[in-house]
Parts: structure tokens; C-alpha cells; sequence
């Protein structure tokens, strides 16, 4: 396991301890003594059997007196990736869960997304929003911001100055019955989504990129939804939107776009269901309509807080799973109320029992199972795979440095043993951000913050 070109290569940093991840084929893979370097780049170098430390410190130039140990109860486990999150709503979670979709955007959503032309009040929520979700582990973040170009933009540069990896999406949408200050003329969203992305462009992030976004075909028109499907082909961009998460919501589609086969059949007749496509929900999708996804390859981001906050529906993953269409986690911050893809993961298995309730023949997910989606199958539903997800050499490392026993944290270990299962489980159930002692992305450590240099 390791790179080909490797006398070219620079090491930065090398640990030594127990990585836990997922592969394609063991949604639990364990290294137990393992050795991880990583270049001056922030990629995966090499990984290899602890006891190989004399041989790997000749062969990569590094101290072994360098090394960095993890202790006896901590491990390292990919980043977490949440493939869905209204950065603009964080101002609001934890409130607010008292009416449905259709109801609570036109109630809660849109007069506070109205307020980002403000960037004070911007700067202010998402400087929180990152650091909140770094600190409790998102490494990735695919975010919808608001239809303000700046303080979209804005978010693109916090996310960046605080090195967290992120999906930008300025929202679009020129339909809004209810709070009609809060919407654009179709042009204009084009030409703000056109400056929205060449400025983002050229800022040259590493980690940061434009995602194309269209709120939901409820506040597009067909025309908006064809010059957004056009913009994403022409640059080779991601998508993201909404689709099928509450019954009134598809009754209400089926009456705007009376012409289409499916709500599924809308956005792909406009040109936005690619492989960088990103979903949210899909709570009543038909089979018809999750063939058209496989077909597609576009994805899905599973939001149980959410659907189940604002009683929209319960996706039924395994389902999901066995059309082979790929699927990750996402907060839906401020429809969830909670920040944390620790959350997700447990709603996820909260979820899935549910079904199981309901039918003694389904065929609950597994936590190694739900794991994995939270990590390396985030990472596939936003084509981001080959970059990061897991730990391999070539990928970027972004990582989470868990202590299971961390002074003052939520996890009392008596009975666990060191079984690094064990521990994995009793993190994803038990655990918060006291357990998350170190968090990188692309190699480079983003927490602790270092404050001093960002506020
Ligand atoms: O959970 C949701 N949050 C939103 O902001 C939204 N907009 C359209 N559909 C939506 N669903
Ligand atoms: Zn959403």
C-alpha cells in the first residue's frame, strides 16, 4: 500500500495507531497498528503495518521519533461528509419545527434568508456554521446558502479561511407566493448564479467549489430550471436540490409541471440530473424514479432529523440501496435541528428500526452499514470518491481523530475492552464533539481552531 512515484514524494506527518473506515466491499474495515503518512500535499502516502516502521522511516525519510502515537482508546476514522445543509438556516435550528414544509418555508425560512443581504448578520452565522460543524466532525459540507450572491460568496470564503472542504451553492429561485421579497426574476438568477461561480472560480480555492442550486422545482420556473441545468453542463458543475420530501409537496409539483412524467422526469428533461447531482429526501420517489437516479447517477442526501421534524416522510435507505443509487447523509439544518452528522448517523439507524417495526422481514441497516454512508458514501454521492471518503493511499487525508475516552466526554468505558468495534459503536451512538480531539482535512489540522489568525 503505496504511492508509485514515491522518492518524489515529501512526508509532513506520520501516525501510528488504529484507522477505522469503510472500502467498497466491508462498510468496517479496521487497521489495527497501523502506520498513515502523510505528504506535504495532505495525501495518503502510504499505509502500512506498524512493525514496518524502521523499513518505511528509511524508505519515506522520516524520524521515527516524529511519529505521532494515538493513545490506547483512540482511533482515526475518515471525516464525515453531510451532503445537505442550509448554512443560512443555522440562525434558527432548534426552533421552529411546528409545520410542515410548504408552511414552514413561507413562516420560518424565507424571512430569515431574506435577512443575508445584511452581511453582517451573514458573517456572523456562518463564521458559527463552520466552526460548529468542523468541530463535530464534517470535514465536507454541501451547502445551500441563500439567493444573495455576496453573502454567498461569503460562506465560500469563511469555509475556506477555516479550511473546511465545502460545496457552495447560492440558491436560485424566481418563484415565491408568499414572501415575495425573497425571490428573483429569472434573469437575474441567471446572471447571479453566472458571477456566483466565475467569482468563486477565481478565487482559486482548493477546498471550496460552486454547486449549482435550484431551491425545488416549487420556486423555479421551467425557464430558470433550463438556464441552471445549461450553466452546470457548460462548466461541469455540481447540482444540488430538493425533491419528493413531503406528499403535498408532489401533489404540488405534479399541478405546476402537469406535463411530466415525474418529479424526477423535471429536473432530468431540464438538464439537472447528472452524476454531480445531489438530492435531498426523495421520502416518495417511485421505482420508475429511483431507476432514473441509478441511470443518471445522481444521489441522494438521506435527512432523517429532518424528515422527521417536520413529519415530511421516512426514506427507506435499504430501498434506496438496493437500486444501486448512491446515497450519503446530510443535517438539512434548519428542517433538522441538529448540526452533527452524528446525529444523521443515528436518526439513520432510528429510521431504519422504524421500518423494522413495521415490517419484522426488513432488513435494518447495520451501524457498520450507516457508518459507511456517512463517510465514504457521502463522499461517492457528491463524486467526490476519488478524493476522499476513506483512507487510501492517494486520497486526501481527512480525518477525525476520536478519543473514546476523552476527560469529561459522554462515553463511560467499563465494560468495552479495547475491541476498536466497540469503540466505533459506542461513538457513533454515545459520542459528541469532546470525543473529536483532532479534525483534518487535506493533512492539514483545522481543529483546535487557531483563532487568533481567523476572527
Ligand atoms: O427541508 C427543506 N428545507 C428547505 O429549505 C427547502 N426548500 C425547499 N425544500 C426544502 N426542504
Ligand atoms: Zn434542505
Amino acid at each position: 500500500m503505496t504511492s508509485s512515484n514515491e522518492s518524489a514524494v515529501d512526508i509532513s506527518h506520520v501516525y501510528r495507531g488504529t484507522f477505522v473506515h469503510s472500502t467498497y466491499q466491508k462498510p468496517v474495515d479496521i487497521l489495527e497498528d497501523f502506520l498513515v503518512g502523510v505528504d506535504v500535499d495532505g495525501k495518503i502516502a502510504f499505509i502500512e503495518s506498524g512493525q514496518e516502521v524502521d523499513s518505511l522511516s528509511q524508505r519515506w525519510s522520516f524520524e521515527v521519533s516524529a511519529v505521532t502515537h494515538l493513545g490506547q482508546h483512540e482511533f482515526f476514522m475518515p471525516g464525515m461528509v453531510d451532503t445537505h445543509i442550509h448554512a443560512s438556516q443555522y440562525s434558527f435550528a432548534g426552533t421552529a419545527l411546528d409545520l410542515p414544509l410548504l408552511e414552514w418555508l413561507n413562516t420560518y425560512t424565507f424571512p430569515v434568508e431574506a435577512r443575508y443581504k445584511d452581511l453582517g448578520f451573514a458573517r456572523n452565522v456562518y463564521t458559527h456554521v463552520v466552526k460548529r460543524t468542523l468541530r463535530n466532525g464534517t470535514t465536507t459540507a454541501c451547502y445551500f446558502a441563500t439567493i444573495n450572491t455576496d453573502a454567498s460568496l461569503l460562506l465560500a470564503q469563511i469555509a475556506n479561511d477555516f479550511g473546511q472542504r465545502a460545496l457552495v451553492g447560492k440558491v436560485c429561485m424566481d418563484i415565491n407566493n408568499f414572501v415575495p421579497n425573497y425571490k428573483e426574476m429569472p434573469e437575474e438568477s441567471q446572471k447571479e448564479t453566472t458571477r456566483f461561480i466565475a467569482e468563486l472560480l477565481k478565487r482559486e480555492y482548493l477546498l471550496v467549489k460552486p454547486v449549482v442550486t435550484p431551491r425545488f422545482a416549487v420556486s423555479c420556473s421551467s425557464t430558470l430550471l433550463n438556464h441552471l441545468g445549461e450553466i452546470a453542463q457548460n462548466n461541469h458543475l455540481h447540482i444540488q436540490s430538493h425533491i419528493s420530501e413531503t406528499k403535498d409537496e408532489v401533489q404540488l409539483v405534479k399541478e405546476l409541471f402537469p406535463d411530466y412524467d415525474s418529479y424526477t422526469d423535471i429536473y432530468h428533461k431540464h438538464n439537472l440530473l447528472t452524476d454531480k447531482t445531489v438530492m435531498a429526501h426523495g421520502c416518495h420517489l417511485t421505482d420508475e424514479e429511483l431507476n432514473l437516479f441509478r441511470v443518471s447517477g445522481a444521489s441522494i442526501a438521506h435527512c432523517p432529523n429532518s424528515n422527521i421534524s417536520l413529519c415530511s416522510g421516512m426514506l427507506d435507505v435499504r430501498r434506496v440501496l438496493n437500486h444501486k443509487v448512491k446515497l450519503g447523509l446530510g443535517t438539512d439544518v434548519a428542517g433538522g435541528y441538529s448540526p452533527s452528522m452524528l446525529d444523521a448517523v443515528r436518526k439513520t439507524l432510528d429510521t431504519s428500526k422504524i421500518f423494522t417495526i413495521q415490517d419484522s422481514q426488513y432488513q435494518t441497516l447495520t451501524f457498520q452499514e450507516v457508518f459507511r454512508l456517512a463517510t465514504l458514501g457521502g463522499s461517492q454521492a457528491l463524486s467526490l470518491d476519488e478524493q476522499i471518503g476513506n483512507f487510501e493511499v492517494g486520497k486526501d487525508f481527512d480525518a477525525l481523530r476520536v478519543n473514546t475516552a476523552a476527560a469529561g466526554g459522554p462515553i463511560d468505558l467499563i465494560d468495552t475492552g479495547e475491541e476498536p468495534e466497540k469503540l466505533l459503536e459506542k461513538f457513533l451512538n454515545l459520542g459528541d464533539d469532546r470525543n473529536i480531539v483532532e479534525v483534518y482535512v487535506a493533512g492539514r489540522r483545522v481543529v483546535p481552531f487557531v483563532e487568533s489568525t481567523l476572527v
